[in-house]
């Protein structure tokens, strides 16, 4: 939502993708993400520069071993820092810009891994996905959204497990026709 109050532009394609899908009289509903797919990239890129884990969760080596060819003996300790692979401009075009547009390029959602991989990945990765688009759809679908001032809203993260906002969003939210029709 910071992002989008950041990024008017990308905030009105989102509500357009979604009026144009559900027209005027019905909620969005959690069957419409699949057919919500710059909704689903707005979240995708979110996920990508805010990792909810940013060094995922530690593991450590039970026996002597290699990763990436270096040496790790028994018991180290070894964390996955998704945050800088999510940033490398090794891998990204313009890492730093929030730009939900880059995903329509084949393949870019394949570099991306905020639920981790493998055997102790996310299992819940589906259900947090889902959740997270029909709860960011019904909020772009219900209200107009505005920051509450000129600046832009301070994206700095400040020390914690989960990426933390340095400062806590305040934006200012009116509730569009939709909101009286239906509820
Ligand atoms: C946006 C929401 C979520 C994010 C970003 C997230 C992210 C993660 C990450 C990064 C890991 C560690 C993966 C690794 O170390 O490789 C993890 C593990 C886990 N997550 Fe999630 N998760 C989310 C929601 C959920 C939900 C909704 C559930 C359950 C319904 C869930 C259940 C678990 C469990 C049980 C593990 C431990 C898996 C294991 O160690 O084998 N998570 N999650």
């Amino acid at each position: 939502m910071s992002n989008l109050l950041n990024h008017p532009e990308i905030l009105n394609k989102a509500r357009s993708e979604i009026d144009e899908l559900t027209g005027s009289d019905r909620l969005v509903d959690e069957q419409d993400i699949v057919n919500l797919p710059y909704l689903q990239k707005i979240v995708s890129e979110t996920f990508r520069l805010y990792p909810a884990l940013p060094l995922l969760v530690a593991r450590m080596s039970l026996s002597d071993c290699k990763v990436a060819g270096y040496d790790m003996p028994r018991g180290t300790m070894l964390l996955t820092n998704v945050w800088a692979m999510h940033r490398d401009p090794k891998l990204w075009e313009e890492p730093e810009r929030f730009k939900p547009g880059r995903f329509e390029q084949q393949g870019e959602d394949k570099k991306l891994m905020p639920f981790g991989l493998g055997r102790r990945a996310c299992p819940g990765a589906a259900l947090a996905q889902r959740l997270v688009c029909f709860a960011l759809g019904s909020l772009v679908q219900c209200f107009e959204w505005k920051r509450v001032d000129d600046k832009y809203v301070d994206m700095t993260e400040c020390k914690g497990a989960s990426m933390p906002k340095a400062t806590p969003l305040r934006a200012m939210c009116k509730a569009r026709p939709i909101v009286g029709k239906v509820i």
